[in-house]
């Protein structure tokens, strides 16, 4: 692989769908290596550039069984296809033109071994190579072109590579090549974030002008995904000309620990910025641990944040407590958190709770994530909708949803795509205890019409947003002429209104 001199065409090699790349150019970057830049001023809320796939597929270590190597869906009704063995889903799905190149690019190039289950295991293990298997299928200018992009330079065992070696002989080059692909996914790939609608499998894609957004734990984008899998990356803030545009690689509300862990493990470096460097992380306390300096009230925060072994001291009583001390602590929590069942239940053992607070006071990242969840779950799950929610639940939610939109906003995260689910969900919260009591809506009125018109024009296109954004907007936000019953009528039958529109 060779290193053309520029940069400044690459994304439009790979992609034929790559817009507005006028507003940003490919330079070298403070942060680390190359970087976009602005080169005018982007005013907040506009598009920055859009970009599609240059491949995409599941996670290699994904743990569904029958993915559809065409249109990724997830289905018992998958067979292996007749000549390739890869799953698809329908005769439609084998009859495309991406499955009939696929298909002979297997036949042609691997041989299968002897010895193997072809029917039991390969549909499986080629399902999650398929990102690998639409790099062998680019052109050889656009493989050559690879170069480009970063490596990771930590060297894993590809596990499923070896098992896809189990089946077939592949060419030595094939096996040189897909090594190489994987340091390059694991760099500068992007989880493709939608709703669960459809019965999809999570996904990653290469976007080849994105790939060169580097990183910031308080980002000026946000990215928002198409149901076509195009990403297109807004400006969260005002950028001013010559301004570095930067991703989170991470999780916006992880404390500081845990996001610069995780970046030097996946992405190979140590971040350095402002928020990184503040130990109470913009005011937010994030990473704080309560004093055990018992009957102190005050906070534990590290010294020097930039540094592993720093101290931590209480901003109360002044102790000093050593990192190892601290460590200890935070594997204990760890381990306390990783009994809390997050993602399904909304019930959440209170014993576990009390031992936690024990521990950390109300500002750290543990509580602020189990916070967010509740507010988005409540009144959002199979079991219970928002018009079952208890008066008491319903006021939690709102809190829970106001108190979260505060620590966004005192992160600098602007109008980042989680601060329009929570306004969404605030909406939720507000219009619901309007349609209760109609004789506050006129009261209410002007923050529902608000959180709905904000939480629009944040989530609009991306295939994660909540189904009745749009709706909701329409009878709930600003403008609607509509009588107040009406307004409601949204929320009384969204199904009924859906087939009305
Ligand atoms: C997706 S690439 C971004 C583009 C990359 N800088 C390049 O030259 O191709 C991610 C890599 O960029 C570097 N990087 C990104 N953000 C960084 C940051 N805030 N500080 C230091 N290095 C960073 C790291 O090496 C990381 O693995």
């Amino acid at each position: 692989m060779t290193r053309p001199a520029t940069l400044e065409n690459l994304p439009l090699y790979f992609s034929s769908n790559v817009k507005s790349t006028f507003k940003v150019v490919i330079t070298n970057s403070p942060l680390g290596g190359r970087g976009l830049f602005a080169r005018e001023r982007i005013n907040k809320g506009s598009l920055i550039f859009t970009n599609e796939p240059t491949v995409y597929g599941p996670r290699a270590n994904c743990e569904v069984k029958k993915i559809c190597s065409n249109c990724f869906h997830i289905s018992d009704l998958c067979y292996p296809c007749g000549k390739c063995y890869a799953y698809v889903c329908s005769d439609i799905c084998n009859g495309s033109s991406d499955h009939i190149k696929l298909c002979s690019f297997i036949c042609n190039n691997w041989r299968l071994k002897n010895n193997w289950d072809k029917i039991e295991k390969t549909p499986l293990v080629l399902a999650r190579m398929i990102i690998y298997v639409q790099f062998l299928l680019l052109s050889e200018k656009q493989r050559d072109l690879l170069g480009l992009f970063q490596r990771s330079q930590i060297k894993d065992t590809f596990e499923e590579l070896n098992k896809l070696q189990c089946i077939y002989y592949l060419p030595e080059q094939h096996v040189e090549f897909l090594n190489i692909v994987e340091s390059i996914i694991k760099i500068n790939s992007f989880r493709i974030s939608h709703s669960l609608i459809g019965n999809k499998i999570e996904l990653r894609g290469l976007y080849p002008l994105s790939s060169f957004m580097n990183h910031s734990c308080i980002p000026n984008t946000r990215n928002v995904f198409t149901s076509n899998y195009l990403m297109t990356v807004f400006a969260t803030k005002d950028i001013e000309k010559g301004d570095e545009i930067t991703s989170c690689y991470t999780g916006l509300l992880w404390c500081s620990p845990a996001r610069r862990y995780q970046l030097y493990k996946s992405k190979n470096f140590w971040c350095f910025c402002t928020r990184c460097n503040d130990n109470t992380e913009m005011g937010t306390k994030l990473s704080a641990l309560k004093c055990f300096n018992k009957p102190c009230i005050g906070n534990l925060l590290p010294k020097n944040p930039l540094d592993l072994q720093t101290k931590w001291f209480c901003n109360s009583c002044k102790i000093f407590v050593p990192y190892t001390k601290i460590n200890m602590i935070q594997s204990v929590l760890g381990s306390l958190v990783g009994t809390l069942r997050l993602d399904d239940e909304i019930r959440l053992e209170n014993n576990i709770l009390q031992r936690l607070t024990i521990f950390i006071p109300y500002s750290n990242h543990v509580f602020v994530d189990i916070r967010l969840r509740l507010a988005i779950k409540l009144g959002f799950t199979d079991d219970v909708n928002i018009k079952e929610l208890s008066e008491s639940r319903l006021e939690l939610k709102e809190s829970l949803c106001r108190g979260t939109l505060r620590t966004v906003a005192a992160l600098g995260a602007g109008d980042a795509h989680l601060r329009g689910l929570l306004l969404y969900h605030l909406h939720a919260a507000l219009a619901e205890r309007a349609r209760r009591s109609p004789d506050q809506y006129e009261e209410l009125k002007s923050e529902i019409e608000i959180t709905i018109e904000q939480a629009y024009n944040i989530l609009q296109g991306d295939i994660s947003a909540p189904p009745d954004l749009e709706l909701r907007r329409q009878y709930l936000g600003p403008g609607c002429d509509k009588p107040q019953e009406e307004r409601f009528f949204i929320l009384d039958s969204p199904d009924k209104v859906t087939n009305t529109l």
